[in-house]
């Protein structure tokens, strides 16, 4: 099967055998589910031994879907990620299915996680090819299932903006990872996928430089740029009290711990992708709560960067440093 996004061609073995996993007994189910109507699903348990469980349940064949089969790869990937870089079984730690529906509605410009599962739409080729063809996006709506399951964020105001930016923040690590690239377009949401026809315009949203974007329609406050200092931060009601345009001050700062610079008048020295990421997962997992902000999430890091990371003779490590750099950089003391 040809997908229409990434452009490559899977065969049937393809879309499984990304399915094995270094640890044979963590055994992720990952179903397919066609949103077409009126099909008549069938199961095809393809879960050879060897193999880990595949349910792709579809009443058109799973691989002549270049969407299902792009949801299924991402995920994998992203799976894989989490058990090999942070040692995580699935989204809940226990090795829960990893469910993808794609064709969500009718040229939906949009991807989510309704608290179960990843939805996908389609897109409508202008603002948007095939959602499923990126994996920062399945690992941005994986990371709410992860968050979920952990911290569990509430999803408004500022531990909603808490949410979206390490959804962001893992979505953006996980393809990094992957591809073996932090170019600053990987350091952008959806660049894969967004305005299929107008190259090297980047994603929906930039974490290196977040005001280089414009905020889209769907929050409302269109042409407005998204803010990269606490000052900035958006205090309206629109979009969940901010959710997604406040997430791009503490994106910004994840993107100066890993790869440095200087912003505000405030020096940053990075300290690579493989730290910042520990550091993160470390927050997120270890100290984050629902009702976590900025300052609590800038105390969590810290915190993560000192457990990983040990003072030495009374000074802070350089990783810790740069995390409080950062976030002075952003404007969270
Ligand atoms: C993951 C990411 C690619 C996606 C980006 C996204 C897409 N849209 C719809 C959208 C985007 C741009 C425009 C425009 O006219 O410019 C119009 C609509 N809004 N946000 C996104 O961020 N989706 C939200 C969806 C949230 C749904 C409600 N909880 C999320 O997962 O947090
Ligand atoms: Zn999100």
């Amino acid at each position: 099967v040809k997908d229409s996004v990434s452009g490559k061609s899977y065969l049937h073995g393809a879309a499984i055998e990304g399915g094995t996993t270094t640890n044979p007994n963590i055994v992720p189910v990952h179903t397919y589910k066609a949103n077409r109507m009126g099909e008549t699903p069938f199961i095809l348990l393809s879960g050879l031994f060897g193999f880990s469980g595949f349910e792709v349940e579809t009443g058109t064949s799973f691989f002549a879907d270049p969407a299902a089969v792009s949801a299924h790869t991402n995920s994998i990937k992203v799976n894989t990620y989490y058990q090999n870089i942070h040692k995580r079984n699935s989204l809940d730690g226990k090795g829960m299915p990893i469910i993808s529906t794609v064709h969500i509605g009718s040229k939906w410009n949009n991807a989510a996680w309704n608290g179960k599962q990843m939805l996908y739409g389609d897109g409508d080729g202008i603002l948007f090819s095939s959602l499923a063809g990126a994996m920062d996006v399945a690992g941005h709506e994986m990371t709410h299932g992860v968050i979920s399951k952990t911290a569990n964020l509430t999803y408004q105001g500022e531990s909603g903006a808490i949410n979206e930016s390490l959804a962001d923040i893992f979505g953006a690590l996980s393809e990094m990872h992957s591809h073996g690239l932090t170019s600053p377009s990987e350091w952008e949401m959806g660049e894969d996928i967004f305005t299929p026809n107008v190259p090297g315009d980047g994603g929906l949203r930039s974490m290196s430089n977040p005001k280089s974007k414009k905020l889209s329609a769907a929050y409302g406050l269109k042409d407005n740029a998204y803010p990269d200092h606490y000052e900035d931060r958006y205090l309206g009601e629109l979009d969940k009290g901010g959710v997604h345009i406040n997430s791009s001050i503490n994106n910004k700062a994840a993107y100066l711990i890993s790869e440095g610079g200087e912003h505000h008048g405030v020096k940053v020295t990075g300290i690579t992708r493989s730290k910042t990421e520990k550091i993160f997962y470390r927050a997120l997992t270890n100290y984050l709560v629902p009702s976590s902000g900025f300052q609590e999430m800038r105390a969590a890091a810290v915190q993560s960067a000192r457990d990983l990371y040990p003072d030495r003779n009374g000074a802070p490590s350089a990783e810790t440093k740069a995390v409080m750099a950062a976030y002075d950089a952003i404007g969270v003391p």
